[in-house]
């Protein structure tokens, strides 16, 4: 057993990566699946299309690799976080669609919770700010929707699960409702410092704790996939949220270590070691990852727009028929134009949590053009990466401070966008050789657990810079260029 099979499976897509035992890539297989939009704000998938096309993704990778279940040492599970789902302890049936992490549908819900003054104990407790963008509502929305489902779920009927612990339930056959300590620290109803479930917060949302999974190390025994599915039996021996998965994949072990992934979304990760930091500055307190029952935790910064404002100028303007044709536009603006856009087209994320807002466009004159817009696009992703990591390092006794800040995920591959990124934060922006971290990151955990990858500090000396950008900007051009953002970002959020 010479290979890990690496399980990504996202918001827009499910990808499955084959590592050899030097953690190469070997294949990789790719499928979309339909997003559903019920509603205004309402973003649901097919649970059986998350499964469904994410055993074929499994099927074909080892397809084109050549190899056979019985090569594989380890499966590793990495998934799009908070998403929620419910379904029959007996047939496995889900009883709604899932709900997915970007679902406003739990606005008011969480806007009355806040207003009853409850959201200091469910920080206290879960690190997280009362949000729909968590599973916690999702959850009680679905109990409260579907006829007869909380008591059926009080009775032990049906299950909750995040979509790792889905994908492990039908891999095994019914036989694992398990999840990790990353995907667990997401959902709202999990207490961060005693590590287990908190009925607090259960209590307050009415979701009975008996629908809940067992809560286990990212790298453990979850659960065997049965033969019927791979041809073989394979383990299951590494699972992490996506974001913590791209922690891992980037190996910022040691705390102080920051990662930032660039795909439809943004998150950066700050590691804060084994000391969970409460934020001043509306960022998440959260488990980067558990070995031997002990967490690490992280400070993270969620953006929900970064490639996205990249695909809008695509698909909404038609301005560009693909992404990358926004470096050679953004080389070739005008850089005398101060055009700043504010891509809150689903409100604004951290450190402003602001639903409300949508987007805005400043500082158009008669010259502006496509150009002018792809440039604000790319500094936009600049833009509230430095909200982020002005809101860490106010957070974290400054010792963030001009850390490296290393970068993944699609558009990390913009060389453009990571030096206005290095320069409007006054830091090196580090790019590594393997891009894809979030399936390396689970990978190495799965890998790790079989006895065929090497342990942190081995895996930690095998990361390789692809390339380093250097801050370039003037200190009083970045913070002018910055400050105007901050006036764009505020008026944006008063229009
Ligand atoms: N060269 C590029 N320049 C700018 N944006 C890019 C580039 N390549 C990809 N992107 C953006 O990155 C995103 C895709 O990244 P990916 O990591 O695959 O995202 P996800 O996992 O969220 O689907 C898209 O939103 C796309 O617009
Ligand atoms: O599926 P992605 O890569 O868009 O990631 C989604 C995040 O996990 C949401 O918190």
């Amino acid at each position: 057993m010479t290979h890990i099979l690496a399980i990504d499976q996202g918001t827009t897509s499910s990808r499955a990566i084959l590592f050899d035992g030097d953690m190469k890539i070997v294949a990789v297989a790719q499928e979309e699946f339909p997003q559903h939009y019920p509603d205004s704000g309402w973003v649901e998938h097919d649970p059986d299309d998350l499964w469904g096309c994410t055993l074929r993704v499994c099927r074909e990778a080892l397809e084109r690799a050549g190899l056979a279940a019985a090569d594989i040492a380890g499966i590793g599970i990495t998934n799009q976080r908070e998403t929620t789902l419910v379904w029959e302890r007996d047939t496995g049936r889900p009883v709604h669609n899932a709900i997915v992490w970007q679902d406003r549908r739990t606005a008011q819900f969480c806007r009355d919770w806040r207003e009853r003054g409850e959201e200091e104990t469910v920080t206290a407790k879960t690190g997280l700010i009362i949000d729909p963008y968590f599973s916690g509502t999702k959850l009680k929305w679905i109990l409260d929707h579907v006829d007869g489902a909380r008591d059926r779920a009080r009775r032990g009927e049906l299950m909750f699960g995040t979509v790792d612990s889905w994908l492990i339930w039908n891999l095994t056959g019914g036989r694992a409702h398990v999840t990790d300590a990353t995907n667990a620290c997401r959902t709202m109803l999990y207490d961060i410092h005693k590590g287990c479930w908190s009925s607090t917060i259960c209590g307050m949302l009415d979701i009975p704790m008996e629908m809940l999974p067992e809560v286990k190390d990212c790298a453990a025994a979850f659960g065997t996939a049965a033969a019927e599915h791979l041809g073989a039996e394979i383990p299951i021996l590494g699972v992490a949220g996506d974001q913590q998965a791209a922690t891992l994949g980037q190996a910022c072990f040691a705390p102080g270590m920051l990662k930032s992934t660039y795909g439809t979304g943004c998150f950066a990760l700050l590691n804060t070691g084994d000391t969970p930091v409460r934020s001043e500055n509306r960022l998440l307190t959260t488990v980067a990852y558990q070995f031997d029952g002990k967490p690490t935790y992280a400070l993270e910064g969620s953006i929900f727009i970064a490639g996205a404002v990249v695909q809008w100028l695509r698909d909404g303007l038609g301005l560009i028929s693909k992404a990358s044709e926004t470096q050679a536009m953004a080389e070739a603006s005008d850089d005398t134009q101060r055009v700043v856009m504010v891509p809150a087209f689903t409100g604004l994320g951290a450190p402003y949590w602001n639903a409300e807002c949508r987007g805005a466009v400043f500082g158009l004159t008669r010259n502006s053009g496509p150009k002018e817009f792809a440039r604000a696009a790319l500094e936009s992703v600049g833009y509230q990466t430095r909200d982020l990591l002005e809101a860490m390092r106010a957070d974290w006794r400054g010792e963030a401070e001009r850390a490296t800040l290393r970068v993944d995920g699609g558009m990390s591959a913009s060389d453009w966008t990571m030096q206005f990124l290095a320069d409007i934060i006054g830091a090196p922006v580090d790019r590594p050789e393997i891009t894809e971290t979030t399936a390396l990151g689970v990978a190495w955990l799965a890998g790790q657990e079989a006895g065929l990858y090497p342990d942190m500090d081995g895996f930690a000396k095998a990361w390789k810079l692809e390339r380093n950008f250097a801050p370039a900007m003037e200190e009083s051009a970045r913070e002018e260029r910055y400050a105007a953002w901050k006036r764009a970002v505020a008026a944006a959020q008063q229009a």
